[in-house]
């Protein structure tokens, strides 16, 4: 069985009277990429800070790598590298300057480790090149190495694609598929741009008003979200049969007596209808559903637009 890197239980945060983050209770095992969704002020950002002990929880518990309790946590949070909010680099310094600079303050003994990081990120040969003259996506991609500096089993990002643009997001998504394949890091990553997730994600946690109103495999999205073709008819067992008799097909699923959902002969509607009026079975209706991710999650919130 995976290590549970992660665990919280009925994790609240409040701030006064609102309450930001509301019984969560969100389990990670070692390698997964774990896609945290949800609109502004869903609450990621608080919960990721809870993680990383920059605010306390105010009731409820988290255990990381298996360690709970103030001292353990703080111990085990060494294993954490994160990106929540923009790191503060020198825009004098160069970017070998910068890490080195967080690497004595950070007590990282080990020497190599900024050149070993910019390496991973495909900065090594801007290295000696000044902050100030990076591009945004350069500048993001440096936060990613500071991020990995201490060699992390688990690393936390909150949005950290915002603002890059398609060619920098596929860049910081290779980047991340690297460090998950290669040293099997734990990926627990915020993002309102959902499309971007689908890509790297291996699991989904969708945010709302503070609380985790689902969490899904990839496989169990891609099926919620797969593209069928809806009939209604007036017997669907009989209907079934027809099909799997007359094009083999094996991907039917009956949702109630009168409707089926075809996961095959998508592409060719027509010879399915016929095949089935030929049998005597009454169409009424036959459409294609499915829904890509963005549309499942604001079906899921209640139709609340995402900023
Ligand atoms: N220190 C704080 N004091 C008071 N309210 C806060 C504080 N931090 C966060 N909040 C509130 O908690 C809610 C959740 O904020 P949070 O930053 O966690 O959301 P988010 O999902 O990360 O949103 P975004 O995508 O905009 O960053 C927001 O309504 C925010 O205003």
């Amino acid at each position: 069985m995976k290590e549970i890197v992660f665990q919280s239980r009925s994790l609240v945060r409040r701030f006064g009277a609102f309450t930001a983050v509301d019984d969560m209770n969100v389990e990670l095992k070692k390698g997964d990429i774990f896609a945290l969704v949800g609109q502004n002020g869903a609450g990621k950002t608080t919960l990721l800070k809870m993680i990383c002990g920059l605010t306390p929880p105010t009731s409820g518990s988290m255990e990381l790598f298996g360690y709970s309790g103030t001292k353990e946590l703080g111990r085990a949070r060494r294993r954490i590298g994160s990106i929540i909010e923009t790191p503060g680099f020198y825009p004098y310094l160069s970017a070998c300057q910068n890490l080195e600079y967080y690497r004595i303050q950070r007590g990282i003994g080990k020497k190599n480790c900024v050149e070993e990081a910019l390496h991973f990120v495909g900065l090594d040969t801007v290295g000696n090149k000044k902050f100030k003259s990076f591009s945004l996506g350069m500048k993001q991609r440096l936060g990613l190495a500071l991020a990995i500096l201490n060699d992390p089993d688990f690393l936390v990002l909150d949005e950290p694609i915002n603002g890059l643009d398609p060619v920098g997001i596929r860049e910081f998504r290779e980047i991340l598929l690297k460090l998950n394949h290669e040293k099997e890091t734990t990926i627990l990553v915020s993002s309102h741009i959902l499309g971007e997730l689908s890509q790297i994600a291996t699991r989904y946690g969708f945010i709302s008003g503070g609380r985790l109103v689902e969490c899904l495999t990839a496989e169990e999205l891609e099926m919620k979200c797969r593209v069928t073709l809806k009939l209604e008819v007036d017997n669907s067992a009989k209907a079934a049969a027809v099909l799997t008799d007359r094009f083999s097909m094996k991907q039917i699923e009956i949702l109630d007596e009168t409707t089926l959902l075809l996961s095959e002969g998508l592409d060719r509607p027509e010879f399915v209808v016929k095949a089935l009026v030929e049998s005597g079975i009454l169409v009424s209706q036959a459409y294609r559903t499915g829904a890509n991710l963005e549309n499942y999650f604001i079906d899921l919130i209640g139709g609340k637009q995402i900023a």
